[in-house]
């Protein structure tokens, strides 16, 4: 077996995937290194599982608002098949069949870099193998789930969005650590599917903190209609679990202490670099891999090393992981034939990653929000219309709620940021991303007539609110 490729990939999830597809199509060949399952995070820990696991429990929303229709009771066992389903039982045979059809080579192992475009790889059987690349080392090793440092919380064993994912049952009472996306999906979908008592526990003031306010502030009441308990501006300060897996005891900077049977901690990611011999080339280990817009890390030498998805910080979602491979593959190959493609960029991360927060309400968002906008500089505007309004939202079920924003650029009059937060918004978020990549000129996207009685009606609306 040749031990020599032109690309040697680090991480077989979404991105590394996308890299070696790319470079090979470019005319290199590829190895890609994976410790774990082909497929990575995502397919099997992350998006696909939290998403099967979300869709019945949205569906429960959609069926109660429309009047003559009720649902018999929820089995969970047929959900958590379903999971297993979306997540071929744990095997990614169907994902390595995909990459050595790409073709590339793929080594299950773990790999760690052993100077400039050398990686060693440790393989299952305990055996090494040294692999070369002629061209360029990708890394695209993922991230990991971040635990805060609070007394008691190693040993209390908690569920992190791994364990969440692919739970057997549900426990009757959850607390969750966090107010962020895994936080807010996770603690609906396992409220929805019974968890009796569920408690988020977040630092800050409000849920997603990082989208406008009116999204979180909006989730909240959903989750106070559902049952669900928010508890705002409190920190974990002690955890006690007295026996392995039994009841778990929050003790918190503020209010009285949370019992629950489980504890999902959700705050955040660190990347997963704190292995891959990042020393061995002088950058410093557990630190996300800084990288140019061609996604060619920044202080290397020779420029050899490249870094995609969320191990580069840029934007921790597999779409723009995906969407950085293909800029990162292109690149190699185009670089390999001696191209200097300035067009293949990154420009999408600068604009703001579009996202879907697949709650109920969902919460959908592209580009700019109003803070980001204003601290950015931006002469800003924004119309916020209530797609309530909305007849083809009205139709959609009794009660409908949502509100959709958007933030207009008052000098070039295009749109910087696009939020919907309401039932059935995820499939409108494309044209946002659409409008606000493309500048569409106000005045060009009137044209664009949306169909009645859609949801997507709230374009036109928006567009009267600003005066069109
Ligand atoms: C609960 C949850 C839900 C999410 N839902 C969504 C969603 O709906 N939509 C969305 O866009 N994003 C979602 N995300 C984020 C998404 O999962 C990540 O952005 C995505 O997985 C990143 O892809 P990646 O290829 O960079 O890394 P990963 O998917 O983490 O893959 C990295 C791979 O590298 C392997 N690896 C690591 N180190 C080594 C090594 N030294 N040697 C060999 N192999 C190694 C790992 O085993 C892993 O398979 C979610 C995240 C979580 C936690
Ligand atoms: N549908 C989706 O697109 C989707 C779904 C899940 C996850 N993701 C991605 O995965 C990434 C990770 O999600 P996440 O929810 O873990 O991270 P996050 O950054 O979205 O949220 C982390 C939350 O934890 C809080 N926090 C941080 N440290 C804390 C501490 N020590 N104590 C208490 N609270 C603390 C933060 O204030 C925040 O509320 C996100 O960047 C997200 O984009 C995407």
């Amino acid at each position: 077996m040749a031990d020599e490729f032109d690309v040697i990939v680090i991480g077989g999830g979404p991105a590394g995937e996308n890299v070696a597809d790319r470079a090979v199509r470019g005319g290199l060949t590829a190895a890609i290194v994976e410790e774990r399952l082909a497929g990575g995070e995502c397919s099997y820990w992350a998006c696909v599982p939290s998403k099967a696991l979300l869709r019945p429990v949205d569906l429960m929303g959609e069926v109660a608002r429309v009047p003559g229709l009720s649902l018999g009771p929820l089995d969970v066992e047929a959900v958590l098949a379903r999971r297993d389903e979306a997540v071929s039982n744990y095997s990614d045979s169907g994902q390595v069949g995909w990459i050595e059809g790409v073709p590339a080579e793929f080594v299950r192992g773990h790999g760690r870099l052993d100077g400039p475009k050398r990686v060693r790889v440790t393989t299952e059987d305990g055996g090494e193998r040294v692999l070369t690349a002629r061209q360029a080392v990708v890394l695209a090793t993922g991230s990991t789930a971040a635990v805060p440092r609070v007394p008691g919380m190693v040993e209390a064993e908690p569920w992190t969005s791994h364990e969440v994912t692919a739970a057997r049952s549900v426990p009757e009472r959850l607390a969750v650590l966090g107010g962020g996306v895994v936080a807010c999906e996770m603690a609906q979908a396992m409220h929805g599917l019974g968890a009796r008592q569920t408690t988020v526990l977040v630092r800050g003031g409000g849920l997603l903190a990082r989208m406008e306010p009116f999204a979180g502030e909006l989730l909240a009441d959903s989750f106070a209609e559902a049952g669900i308990e928010v508890r705002t501006r409190t920190d974990a300060v002690r955890i006690e679990r007295p026996e392995r897996g039994g009841k778990v005891t929050v003790h918190l900077s503020e209010g009285p202490p949370v019992e629950a049977d489980e504890l999902l901690v959700a705050t955040g990611r660190r990347p997963a670099t704190g292995d891959i011999g990042l020393g061995t080339i002088g950058l410093p280990d557990g630190k996300y891999v800084e990288v140019d817009d061609s996604m060619r890390a920044t202080g290397v030498p020779d420029g050899w090393l490249y870094a995609v998805g969320d191990v580069n910080g840029r934007a921790l979602l597999t779409h723009m992981g995906k969407y950085q491979a293909r800029i990162c593959g292109d690149v190699i190959a185009a670089r390999a034939r001696g191209d200097e493609l300035p067009a293949m960029r990154d420009l999408a991360d600068g604009f703001g990653a579009p996202q879907v927060v697949f709650t109920d309400p969902q919460v959908c968002a592209v580009g700019r929000t109003e803070a980001v906008a204003r601290e950015e500089g931006f002469r800003v505007r924004v119309v916020d219309y209530e797609l309530g309004s909305v007849t083809g939202a009205y139709l959609l079920g009794d009660g409908y709620r949502g509100r959709a924003r958007a933030v207009v650029d008052e000098d070039r009059k295009v749109l910087l940021g696009v939020t919907f937060v309401g039932p059935g918004t995820a499939e409108l978020l494309h044209g946002a991303t659409i409008a606000v990549t493309a500048e569409v000129p106000l005045e060009r996207l009137w044209h664009a007539v949306p169909s009645f009685p859609t949801v997507s009606e709230v374009w036109l609306r928006l567009l009267e609110a600003y005066g069109l």
